[in-house]
């Protein structure tokens, strides 16, 4: 196959495609921003003009959920503007593009676990602003697939479970939200499903990838001290006692019956993938 353009290469999915391209026999190339910034339109020109690409996988985003919204404008161009570019720019080459986005698109309010075409209505600015990106590429290149994922843990990067093991060694007790209910999902098993359907020949359009099974953030964070053998005192609170500046959804469990149908993958269990991410981050092996 063609090589596969990563843009985020410095992000948690962005590092595990590279790390697992390889064992997929394809090239994938994956600068950073240095060499690929998605606020610069001459740039994304530039980087697809540069090979003939197989597909590229968008996995830049601004992902500062609560940052976001003192900063709509910043998160807008990245998550928004800059995907209907690479929508423009890959259809105008006969590429197809994959698109990661995200669980926040929700409002949370169903009872259930979310499929493709349920109603979107984002919180907060990150998932607005992820919802229009998404919106701007099925305009842009009809030979997309959007994948939706959730609460990305991983040995690189900020997420919550390095949050957790940092903090938790200061701390001998964390309060942590019981009322958001959510999938944790291995960056690696993320970049899994890209390259399955990268390198395969499914059909275009939108699509759910998250482990399997369901957890808060508070069951989360007890999984992980239990995990690192840390005795750390979770205590349960509600989203109210933990005031924070973007609003985020009480339920964004994502269904992955259609992925799973189309393109034969299965989601292990995501203490499954958890686990092996904490045990990295303790070995300090990545
Ligand atoms: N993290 C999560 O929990 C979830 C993430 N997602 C989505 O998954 C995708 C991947 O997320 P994840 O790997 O966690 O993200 P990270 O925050 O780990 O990485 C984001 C990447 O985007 C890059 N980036 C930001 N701005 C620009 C820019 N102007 N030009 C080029 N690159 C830029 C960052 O570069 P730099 O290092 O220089 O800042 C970084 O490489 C995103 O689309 C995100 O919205 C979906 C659900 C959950
Ligand atoms: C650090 C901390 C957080 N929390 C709460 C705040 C919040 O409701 C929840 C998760 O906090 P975080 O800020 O780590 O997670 P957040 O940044 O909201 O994570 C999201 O990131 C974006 C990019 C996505 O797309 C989502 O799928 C999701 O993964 O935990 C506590 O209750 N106690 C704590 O000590
Ligand atoms: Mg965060």
């Amino acid at each position: 196959m063609r090589p596969i353009l990563v843009t985020g290469g410095t992000g948690q999915v962005g590092t595990a495609l590279q790390q697992l391209g390889p064992r997929f026999g394809v090239e994938v190339v994956a600068p950073g921003r240095d060499g690929l910034d998605l606020a610069s339109p001459p740039s994304i020109e530039a980087m697809l003009r540069s090979r003939d690409w197989g597909a590229v996988i968008n996995c830049a985003a601004y992902t500062a959920v609560d940052k976001a919204e003192s900063e709509p404008d910043q998160a807008f161009a990245i998550n928004a503007v800059a995907p209907e570019m690479l929508a423009l720019e890959t259809f105008a080459r006969g590429v197809r593009l994959l698109h990661v986005s995200t669980d926040y698109v929700f409002d949370g309010s169903k009872n259930g676990f979310y499929a493709e075409d349920d109603p979107v209505a984002p919180l907060g600015v990150y998932g607005a602003s992820k919802e229009a990106g998404e919106r701007g590429v099925r305009a842009g290149n009809p030979d997309h697939i959007i994948l939706r994922t959730a609460w990305v843990v991983s040995p690189w990067g900020n997420n919550f479970v390095k949050t957790m093991l940092r903090i938790g060694k200061e701390r001998p007790q964390l309060r942590v939200v019981d009322d958001q209910l959510g999938c944790p999902t291995s960056a690696v098993d993320i970049a899994e499903a890209l390259l399955t359907i990268a390198t395969g020949k499914g059909p275009a359009g939108t699509y759910h990838f998250v482990n399997a099974g369901e957890a808060t953030w508070c069951e989360l964070a007890r999984f992980v001290f239990d995990r690192a053998g840390m005795d750390v005192a979770v205590e349960a609170i509600t989203t109210d006692q933990y005031p924070t500046p973007a609003k985020r959804p009480a339920n964004s469990r994502l269904s992955t019956d259609r992925l799973q149908q189309t393109f034969g993958i299965r989601p292990r269990p995501w203490q499954d993938a958890v686990g092996e991410v904490v045990d990295a981050l303790i070995r300090g092996t990545q």
